[in-house]
């Protein structure tokens, strides 16, 4: 490492300073969320060493058990589910738990309990970890009135009223991007400081993008409009080049992709899984999130992702996310189909 030019560099911000910065803006703020986070922090830099270390360490395949989801779980979603539960109760600023990996919410006992309910997918792309694909993890934060019990209707809330979203990707570097509602920011780990540095600031999405990504394989259970906009990627009306198809198959990382260089991310509703195949809480919510405060779209195939009041914490929701035009254009050929002129 050139120590030289790394202390030259000026914007040595780590995670930590950021979030300190953002908080001292909010004169009421007690300092919960700057713990909570930290806590976070935490819990991505282990699960980022251990999915480094997987193959060594015998963290590779199935743990054994199914999921609430009906899947198989591999071994790194129950590690990392244990991770992030002990490093969430842990912080103290937690009351209520959603995770992919627990059928049930969490409630946290009195004397850990704090104001914030955390919902996450410990690991994201579970199918690319033992191929070594980027993979990932994915955490929305709703802040309540109060530190009593409370109930599953602390979660079930659109995801709107999120006050922070974000996921880390644990890829050829580790990233963690990160929205606390005034815009998006990425940090990078310096494994050699151990440190999330400051290295995306304020990202932007591209307002329009030169690539989709679906799972094309899901093609002929399609509904209209989403073989009438895929087929606009590939044989563009208006005489452009076709858009290029990307679909690592891992959602943090085909998200990532979207929100530098643009274009846009889909799981369709389809007759086989007439919700797609996504979760509102600990996926749609926070990427939605995520997407928004870059400047880019979020939306259901019948509306904004972010307006659904879910009913269920593992309900499923079809999404359509990523550079703002890209997605007008989907809503424009739905509400189409709707008045059936398509
Ligand atoms: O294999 P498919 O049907 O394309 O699904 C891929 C999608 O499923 C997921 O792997 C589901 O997430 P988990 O791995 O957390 O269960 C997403 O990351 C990804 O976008
Ligand atoms: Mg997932
Ligand atoms: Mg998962």
């Amino acid at each position: 490492m050139d120590h030289a030019a790394e202390a030259h560099r000026t914007d040595l911000m780590t995670i930590t300073r950021f979030v300190l910065n953002e908080q001292s803006k909010h004169p009421e703020a007690r300092g919960d969320f700057t713990i909570l986070l930290s806590n976070i922090v935490l819990g991505c830099k282990f699960v980022c060493s251990a999915v480094s270390k997987a193959g060594l360490a015998k963290l590779i395949g199935l743990a054994g058990e199914i999921n609430v989801q009906g899947e198989e779980q591999k071994k790194l979603d129950v590690l990392s589910n244990e991770v992030f539960i002990k490093a969430l109760i842990s912080s103290g600023r937690t009351s209520i738990l959603v995770s992919e990996e627990n059928e049930q919410a969490t409630f946290v006992e009195p004397s850990k309990r704090g104001r914030y309910c955390v919902v996450f997918d410990p690991l994201d792309g579970s199918s690319n970890i033992d191929c070594g694909v980027s993979i990932g993890t994915i955490f929305g934060i709703y802040l309540r009135k109060d530190d009593s019990e409370g109930t599953l209707n602390d979660v079930l809330q659109p995801g709107k009223n999120m006050v922070a979203a974000g996921y880390c990707m644990y890829g050829s570097s580790c990233t963690l991007v990160l929205s606390t509602g005034t815009g998006v920011n990425g940090f990078t780990l310096d494994p050699s400081l151990g440190e999330f540095i400051l290295t995306h600031p304020d990202i932007k999405v591209p307002k329009k993008g030169k690539i989709y990504s679906v799972n094309e394989g899901n093609a002929k259970n399609w509904d209209e409009p989403t073989k009438k906009y895929v087929e606009r990627c590939k044989f563009p009306e208006d005489g452009s080049s076709p858009k290029s198809l990307r679909y690592i198959g891992s959602m943090v990382a085909d998200v990532h992709r979207t929100l530098l260089y643009g274009g846009i991310f889909m799981y369709p509703a389809d007759k086989k899984s007439p919700n797609g195949k996504l979760r509102t809480l600990y996926e749609v919510f926070p990427m939605s999130f995520l997407m928004e405060q870059a400047g880019g779209q979020a939306f259901t195939g019948t509306g904004r992702a972010l307006d659904i009041v879910p009913t269920t914490i593992h309900q499923r929701s079809p999404i359509f996310l990523g550079s703002f035009e890209e997605v007008e254009e989907i809503k424009s050929l739905y509400a189409a189909h709707e008045s059936k002129t398509l």
